[in-house]
C-alpha cells in the first residue's frame, strides 16, 4: 500500500500558517541510495573511456540547481580538458541569483559558465566560439586550422543535453533534430553518437546518456535533482517531492503558488495546498464506499494526481522562476 507521507504529517500538524514555516525538512529516514538506478554505472564507464578522446567537455546542468548535484567524477577530468559549464533551463531559474552563482562557481574553479535556454536558443550562440577559444588556448593542443573539434557533452539526466545539441544544429547548420528529446530522465540511452553541430569551425558533439553521481550524497541534493526531473518521480515519491517543493518555495518566499491555486495565504501544510490544487485542477476521483445501507458513490480529491500537478506546474515555471540551491 502506498503511504501518503504528506497527508500523515499534515494530520498531526496545525492548520495553515503565515510567516512561520518549517525551518528543516523531515525526510522521514529515507534512503537516498535507492534512487540511483543501476544502469547508470555502465554509462559512467563509457563516459570515462570517451573522455580520453575529447578535446573539450561541455557539462550541461540545470540552472535551478547550479551548485548541487553535479557529478564529482568530473573533478578529475577538469584539470585535463577544457571545460564549459552550461547552466540550461535558465528560463526556469531565478535570474537575480546569476551573479552570486557565477561568483560561487568561480571560487570552485569553474570560470567558463554559460546560462542557456535551449528551447528558445537563448545564449546558445556563445558556446561554439567559447569552446574554440578554450581548445585553441589550451597548451595541450597545437591545432591546424582544419582540425575538427570533438566535444563530449555530459550531465545528469534530463538537463537538456540533447536539446542543446539540437539547438546548436538549428543555429549553426540550420538543421533540425538529430537527437531525441524527452520530458522523462533517461531518454538518451544509446551511447556516444557523434553529431556535427557546426561547419566553421568543424565541430562534433558526442551526446551521452545522463548519468547521476555514483553516490547521491545527501537527501537534500537527491530531492533537488528529483524536482528538476533528473531522477524518476516514482523512485522518490511524488508525495514527499511535493512537500519538499512547498517547503522550498516558502523558505525562499516564492509565493506565486498562493495566487496560482487560489489559496488565501501562504501555507506550510502540503495537504491543504494539494486540496486546493485538486479543486483548482479538477483532480477528483469517484469511489464506491460501502455503508450499512449499501454502496454509495462519493467524489474524493485525488491527492497523488494533485501532487503530480503541483510538480508539473513547478517544472513548467508556472510557480515562478525558482533556483533551488
Ligand atoms: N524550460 C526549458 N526546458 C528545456 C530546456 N532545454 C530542454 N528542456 C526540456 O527538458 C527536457 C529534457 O531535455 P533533453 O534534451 O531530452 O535532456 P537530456 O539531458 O538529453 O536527457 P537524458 O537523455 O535523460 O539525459 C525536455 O522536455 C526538454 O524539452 C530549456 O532551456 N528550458
Amino acid at each position: 500500500m502506498r503511504v501518503w507521507a504528506g497527508a500523515l504529517r499534515a494530520a498531526a500538524a496545525p492548520g495553515p500558517l503565515t510567516g512561520s514555516f518549517r525551518e528543516r525538512f523531515d525526510f522521514g529516514g529515507r534512503d537516498v541510495a535507492s534512487w540511483f538506478p543501476g544502469h547508470m554505472a555502465k554509462g559512467l564507464r563509457q563516459m570515462r573511456a570517451s573522455l580520453r578522446r575529447a578535446d573539450c567537455l561541455i557539462e550541461v546542468h540545470d540552472a535551478r540547481i547550479p551548485l548541487s548535484g553535479r557529478n564529482p567524477m568530473l573533478q578529475e577530468a577538469l584539470g585535463i580538458r577544457p571545460h564549459v559549464l552550461v547552466l540550461n533551463k535558465m528560463d526556469l531559474a531565478d535570474p537575480r541569483r546569476q551573479p552570486t552563482v557565477l561568483e560561487r562557481l568561480k571560487q570552485q574553479g569553474c570560470s567558463h559558465v554559460v546560462f542557456t535556454d535551449c528551447q528558445r536558443d537563448g545564449n546558445v550562440k556563445k558556446i561554439v566560439p567559447l569552446v574554440a577559444k578554450l581548445v585553441g588556448d589550451s597548451p595541450r593542443y597545437h591545432r591546424a586550422e582544419s582540425t575538427e573539434y570533438n566535444i563530449l557533452v555530459i550531465g545528469v539526466p534530463n538537463v537538456g543535453k540533447s536539446s542543446l545539441i539540437n539547438s546548436l544544429r538549428r543555429l549553426h547548420l540550420k538543421k533540425g533534430k538529430a537527437t531525441a528529446v524527452g520530458g522523462e530522465p533517461g531518454v538518451t540511452k544509446a551511447v556516444l553518437t557523434k553529431i556535427q553541430v557546426c561547419e566553421k569551425p568543424l565541430m562534433y558533439l558526442v551526446d551521452t546518456p545522463g548519468v547521476l553521481p555514483p553516490r547521491l550524497g545527501d537527501l537534500e541534493t537527491g530531492m533537488k535533482l528529483a524536482l528538476c526531473g533528473a531522477i524518476r518521480d516514482h523512485l522518490v515519491g511524488e508525495d514527499i517531492m511535493a512537500d519538499y517543493l512547498l517547503y522550498t518555495l516558502n523558505k525562499q518566499q516564492q509565493f506565486r503558488y498562493v495566487g496560482h491555486y487560489g489559496l488565501t495565504e501562504a501555507c506550510d501544510d502540503i495537504q491543504a495546498v494539494l486540496r486546493r490544487v485538486a479543486l483548482a485542477q479538477g483532480r477528483t476521483q469517484r469511489v464506491k464506499v460501502l455503508t450499512g445501507t449499501g454502496d454509495v458513490n462519493m467524489t474524493m480529491l485525488n491527492y497523488p494526481a494533485a501532487a503530480y500537478e503541483f510538480l508539473r506546474d513547478f517544472r513548467a515555471g508556472r510557480l515562478g522562476r525558482v533556483t533551488l540551491d
